[in-house]
């Protein structure tokens, strides 16, 4: 199995990162997420700025659920604003395919509108469609996240985790193609988590072409992921199958743990 890349900047065929790539959802190479040599600082106005992203490179193959991983303010959330368009790299080059959407941690900073059915259409009130239309995309996208039976309710009496699958929902009624998903799970409880995941899961299982980037500390969650990328103080340092990821940072924290214990 060739499990190389064609490169778009070469047009060469080149090797992944550090790992193979696993193929889970659909064997491809169609990347739906690129950003090369990123470096990134916050202006400060009195001290010099402090790098966060140093010459970080990622890829994310089209169709599949990729995981980012890494410690504490290794420069998880920056990488996925500037991927999302909503900070600029100092230097380096992002290629995200579109429409693309970003869902942020907290759900109440993304639900607007009154009713689930309402909030869901919101975003598509640009795209100049029949309410036959509008009413069908939205259907459908409840369907994808296992809402459907929710279209009526009142946003505010749905708990954490079922207004997340909405602002999820959200983005695939819009036929966004890559969703960039910053921490989803932090403030929900197991059961509520489940549902997100398996939601987004369902999402990119039923809808053609759909790519997802989860930034998450949760190493459960790499049970549902095609691949992984994990970084340690700016940089990508491992990529490519979840499992050996998993394993990779379960060993980091017993080393940690038994060094804090000796
Ligand atoms: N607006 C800002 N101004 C200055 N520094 C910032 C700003 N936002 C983030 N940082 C710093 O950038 C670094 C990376 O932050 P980022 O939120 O990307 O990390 P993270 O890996 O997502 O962390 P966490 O897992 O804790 O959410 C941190 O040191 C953080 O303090």
């Amino acid at each position: 199995m060739n499990l190389s890349y064609l490169d778009r900047f070469s047009g060469r065929l080149v090797a992944p990162l550090y790992s193979t790539i696993p193929i889970r959802s659909q064997r491809t190479d169609d990347i739906a997420i690129e950003g090369r040599n990123l470096n990134f600082s916050f202006p400060t106005r009195h001290v010099k700025a402090v790098p966060i992203l140093r010459d970080c490179s990622i890829r994310i193959p089209s169709g599949q659920f990729w995981m980012l991983l890494g410690p504490n303010g290794c420069g998880k959330s920056t990488l996925l604003k500037i991927l999302a368009g909503l900070l600029n790299p100092t230097s380096g080059t992002v290629y995200v395919k579109g429409p693309k959407s970003f869902v942020f941690q907290n759900p109440d900073h993304q639900v607007v509108m009154p009713t689930v059915e309402a909030d869901v259409a919101f975003g598509l009130g640009k795209l100049n469609l029949t309410s036959d239309e509008v009413r069908s995309r939205v259907s459908r996208a409840l369907h994808a996240v296992g809402m459907s039976d929710y279209m009526q309710r009142s946003v505010q009496t749905l708990s954490g985790g079922q207004k997340q699958r909405v602002a999820i929902a959200g983005a695939l009624a819009e036929a966004c193609k890559v969703l960039l998903l910053d921490e989803l799970t932090t403030f929900l409880d197991e059961s509520d988590q489940v549902g997100v995941i398996k939601a987004v899961r369902n999402s990119l299982d039923t809808s053609a072409g759909v790519t997802a980037l989860w930034v998450t500390h949760r190493l459960e969650e790499l049970n549902y992921a095609d691949g992984a990328v994990y970084m340690e103080d700016g940089k990508v340092v491992m990529y490519g199958d979840a499992e050996r990821i998993k394993s990779f940072i379960e060993a980091r924290q017993s080393d940690y743990i038994k060094q804090i214990n000796s």
